[in-house]
């Protein structure tokens, strides 16, 4: 994947497939007390690019957490329709988190990163060294492979995290706003590289973010959450018929796009401009 090009247009992508993983009236509840969820209901299919956002602190995170078999529902449950599920109640075939922070190992180099999730399978180096570079090359970074963490800007740690989270082929990526702490421009070029692929890949992807422009630019499906404790406020598709590039940032549709959702933001915030 070359940054510079421009993806093709994500409604090219068949969408219409089935159920991947649904949420039924799903609450949690912290043990300090804190109701993250209230009766969650959201269905996810496969090959969608579904964008969550909601007002900070309505639990985007904890339902993407839940999503992830990284903490238990307090009531309702999670189903993964289609596929087989295995001991620990997840499905089979890989769920791939990418977070905040890339959260690399400093004394390893990008190639031992990006191993990591192989090692912890048993899989040695060598075993693993044409999926690592396949995965390297999908993020632009093949000729980065021995270097350290130390020597790479922001956006290249995070492109090694998502190469880490792409390694075992996962069918769900879930991103937790992977991109908030970049600056504007490589936010922008990592937000190509995750469309294109999204594209190629043909993954299913649910995407936490706090930027409307963001959420507007990458996804065919929009779920906006309310306010604690969280559930579904609105759910929408965004479709457009012209490819997700820069022209695409400047269009009527993009416009439009960024109004739908600026526009269901604040009403699940309670109507308030914040
Ligand atoms: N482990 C935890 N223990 C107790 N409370 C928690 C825990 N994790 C999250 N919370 C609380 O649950 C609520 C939802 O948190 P969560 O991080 O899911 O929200 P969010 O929508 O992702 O927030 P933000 O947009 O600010 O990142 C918050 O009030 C938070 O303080």
């Amino acid at each position: 994947m070359t940054p510079t090009q421009a993806p093709t247009t994500p409604t090219s992508v068949d969408t219409r497939k089935r159920a991947l993983v649904t949420m039924r009236g799903v609450s949690k509840q912290f043990s300090s007390g804190t109701l993250a969820l209230s009766d969650m209901s959201l269905t996810v299919e496969g090959g969608e690019f579904v964008s969550l956002l909601g007002p900070s602190g309505c639990g985007k995170s904890t339902a993407l957490r839940i999503i992830a078999g990284l903490g238990d529902v307090t009531s309702g449950t999670i189903d993964w329709p289609s596929s087989r599920i295995n001991s620990k109640g997840l499905p089979e075939g890989d769920i791939s988190f990418v977070f905040q922070e890339p959260t690399l190992m400093p004394w390893q180099t990008v190639f031992g990163n990006v191993h990591l999730p192989l090692k912890l399978r048993g899989i040695s180096k060598s075993a693993a060294r044409a999926d690592i570079m396949a995965a390297l090359e999908t993020v632009g970074l093949k000729d980065f492979a021995e270097a350290y963490p130390r020597e790479l800007s922001g956006g290249m740690k995070m492109r090694v995290s998502i190469a880490r989270a792409l390694v075992t082929k996962p069918k769900l990526l879930l991103m937790d706003e992977p991109f908030a702490a970049l600056d504007e421009i490589t936010r922008q070029k990592l937000n190509d590289d995750v469309l294109r692929l999204w594209q190629e890949t043909g993954i299913t992807v649910i995407f936490v973010t706090h930027s409307v422009f963001e959420s507007a630019y990458l996804s065919n499906r929009i779920v906006v959450m309310k306010a604690r404790p969280g559930r579904v406020h609105a759910d929408f598709p965004l479709v457009t018929s012209l490819e997700r590039d820069a022209h695409y940032r400047t269009s009527e549709d993009y416009r439009q796009a960024c109004e739908k959702v600026s526009t269901m933001l604040i009403e699940a915030m309670g109507g308030e401009e914040h």
